[in-house]
């Protein structure tokens, strides 16, 4: 191409320059044209290395989310950091907040600055399960997943619930291993869209319905379900009781509930500087209203009626530490980092993503400090029953 330029350039040229003009033009010409060549090449060495820290690199959950797809969420884009403002200022002191009833509003906002960045660098499933070795992160969360439903011990064709569902990832692997029928709520719209999509993807609709409302006033009728459990959600509501309250009015009496739960453990002292240093890191950076310690569980479930079946902290030896794959990841989240500045200085990412993965950086250092004391489980496993007869009123 640059040759067949050269060529007609020098047969106009010959027939109207001195010789002399004509080569210093053809030399000027030539330097031009390599320096636009060289010009080129670099250009597209740097789209080409763009596009594969961008595209390759970017989802470190294979077939997730990509690093340009990251969204606030059902949050425009503009409005992103000002959402994150106020997102910080209501949870920055979580054990003094007093507005208990602002509380949905304020997880409905984290779940829209969050998700996106969960899915990409996490996968569907928003839990942690202990590490099992030989096993990939994506087998051993999908076990997490299945012994919750192994616990409630349902039939193909039950209707059991989800509650705190998020995009599914459990809701998915339930109802392929039960055939059980999932209807899962969750309070964050954009959760339930994508929800849907994911649903509809692995042809999983049929069995898995999703619904967007509160888990404190939830929109199902009483004794409409034959079994619940919920994973890492209930960490959200301002009183326990109040949902385990709504899971009890919606099981038929003689059906199971499972929640695995957030705690802090018989390790934590309140006395201890560092122990709450790492406790309200937590529970800044994950839409907490306070961390209950594992000694409330069974008394707010007994409180509301149901009985006890089993009560396990499935963090615990023999079990393999759940923060490994956290620890694991934190080259991936520097990459990540620098990712999500270049997308928000270039426009494709909303500018408040820097803040909100800065912030979620931060939390996973809190979580690996207290997975490492032992300070901290979010897998404090409770069974628990609606017993068959209601107790009778003496
Ligand atoms: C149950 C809840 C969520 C638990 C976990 C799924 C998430 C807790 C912290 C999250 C993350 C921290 C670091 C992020 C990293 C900086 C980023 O580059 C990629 C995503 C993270 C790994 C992200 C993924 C999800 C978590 C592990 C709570 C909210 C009750
Ligand atoms: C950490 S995510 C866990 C999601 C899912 N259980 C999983 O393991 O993938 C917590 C979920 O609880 C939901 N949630 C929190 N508070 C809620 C509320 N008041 N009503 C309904 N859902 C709520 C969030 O929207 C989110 O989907």
């Amino acid at each position: 191409m640059s040759n067949k330029i050269l060529f007609n350039f020098k047969r106009v040229c010959c027939s109207t320059v001195p010789h002399q003009t004509y080569l210093s033009l053809s030399l000027s010409l030539s330097l031009s044209l390599m320096d636009s060549l060289s010009l080129f090449c670099t250009g597209a060495l740097l789209a080409g290395g763009l596009y594969w820290f961008v595209c390759v690199l970017g989802p470190a959950e294979q077939k997730g989310k990509r690093a340009v797809d990251l969204s606030g969420g059902s949050i425009s884009a503009e409005k992103v950091r000002d959402n994150y403002k106020q997102y910080w200022s209501f949870f920055r002191r979580p054990k003094e907040i007093e507005t208990a009833e602002k509380v949905p509003d304020f997880v409905d906002t984290f779940y829209n600055l969050v998700t996106d960045i969960y899915e990409w660098g996490w996968g569907q499933s928003f839990h942690f399960s202990p590490s099992i070795p030989g096993k990939s992160h994506r087998d051993a969360t999908r076990l997490h997943e299945e012994m919750a439903v192994d616990l409630i011990d349902v039939k193909p064709g039950d209707r059991i619930l989800d509650v705190g569902c998020g995009v599914g990832g459990p809701m998915r692997a339930i109802a392929a291993h039960s055939r059980a029928k999932v209807v899962g709520i969750t309070i964050n719209d954009y959760q339930v869209n994508r929800a849907r999509m994911h649903n509809k993807k692995a042809g999983l609709d049929s069995l898995c319905e999703v619904v967007c409302g509160n888990f404190l006033e939830m929109p199902f009728q009483d004794n409409s379900f034959d079994g619940a459990y919920s994973i890492e959600a209930t960490c959200h509501a301002p009183k326990l009781e109040d949902v385990y309250a709504e899971v009890f009015r919606v099981l038929k009496p003689g059906s199971l509930y499972v929640s695995y739960e957030w705690v802090t453990t018989e390790k934590y002292r309140a006395d201890n500087p560092e122990h709450v240093e790492v406790i309200q890191g937590i529970e800044r950076g994950d839409a907490l209203p306070g961390l209950r310690s594992y000694s409330d569980i069974a008394e707010a479930a007994k409180k509301v009626g149901f009985e006890i079946v089993k009560e396990k902290d499935l963090a615990k030896p023999p079990s393999l530490p759940w923060w490994t794959r956290l620890k694991m990841g934190r080259i991936a989240y520097w990459r990540n980092h620098i990712l999500v500045i270049v997308l928000a200085a270039i426009g494709i990412a909303p500018k408040g993503t820097v803040d909100v993965h800065d912030m979620l950086f931060k939390t996973a250092d809190y979580l690996t400090r207290g997975g490492d004391s032992g300070i901290f489980s979010p897998m404090h496993m409770i069974l628990l029953r609606k017993p068959k007869e209601a107790p009778s009123k003496s």
